[in-house]
């Protein structure tokens, strides 16, 4: 079925080390061109073909016993990667290469990636949040790989970025298009995701720190 061996051909050490840099300096990095667009184009694909499916779910704020639907802050539909496809493969190789970079070098201690397929239909949105707080969930770097191709300006759904967790004036707002590649400290930078008016696709990760202890084992999700 995929007989392109070169999906990763934009990524190398030194898109990571720009990233990092980024991320050291401002709390979030944004990465254009950080993944090509045959990999990206399969992972729409599937993720196209698993909504037809009927695998995506509205989705859920928090988790375990705190998870509940909410529609007034976030309104997408989400399915887990499961890394049961080679694109799944080729982006969460290429992940592992990202977080064994950044435990190299700013000792982040990122032990795991959760992640999700992300479809917002038109007018969908998510409102201003910080992806975790007081370490709640364990997430601490979160990473947002945008699918879409051919995005217009006026398509909306733009990706708005707070530089710190009470600032009240915008940093920058992302565009979501696809290949570009965003990072940001989960605690730290809060963010809002602005309706569109087409289908706005994207996979959503959180690095995780390791909070399994002998008491107390901490599944991924
Ligand atoms: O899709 C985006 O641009 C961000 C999604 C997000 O903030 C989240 O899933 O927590
Ligand atoms: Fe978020």
């Amino acid at each position: 079925m995929h007989d392109n061996v070169d999906w990763l051909g934009g990524v190398g050490g030194d898109h990571r080390t720009t990233l990092i840099e980024n991320l050291v300096r401002q709390g979030y990095s944004v990465s254009p061109g950080y993944f090509s667009l045959p990999l990206v184009r399969a992972l729409r694909e599937e993720a196209l073909l698993r909504d037809r499916q009927g695998e995506f779910q509205l989705a859920g704020i928090g988790r375990r016993q705190d998870h509940h639907l909410d529609e007034r802050v976030r309104s997408d539909r989400t399915r887990w990667l499961d890394g049961s496809t080679l694109a799944q493969c080729q982006l969460l190789e290429e992940m592992e290469q990202l977080r064994q970079q950044i435990n190299r070098e700013l000792f982040m201690g990122l032990f795991e990636l959760e992640s999700h397929f992300a479809i917002y239909g038109p007018g969908d949105y998510y409102q201003r949040h910080l992806d975790a707080f007081n370490g709640n969930n364990g997430r601490l770097l979160s990473t947002v790989l945008y699918l879409n191709e051919g995005w217009l300006s006026e398509d909306g759904g733009r990706l708005r970025i707070w530089p710190a967790p009470d600032a009240q004036t915008v940093v920058t707002e992302v565009e979501p298009r696809a290949g570009t590649l965003v990072c940001f400290l989960s605690e730290k930078i809060p963010h809002e995701v602005l309706a569109a008016r087409r289908e706005r696709y994207s996979i959503a990760g959180w690095f995780r720190c390791n909070n399994t202890t002998a008491e107390w084992l901490d599944p991924p999700r």
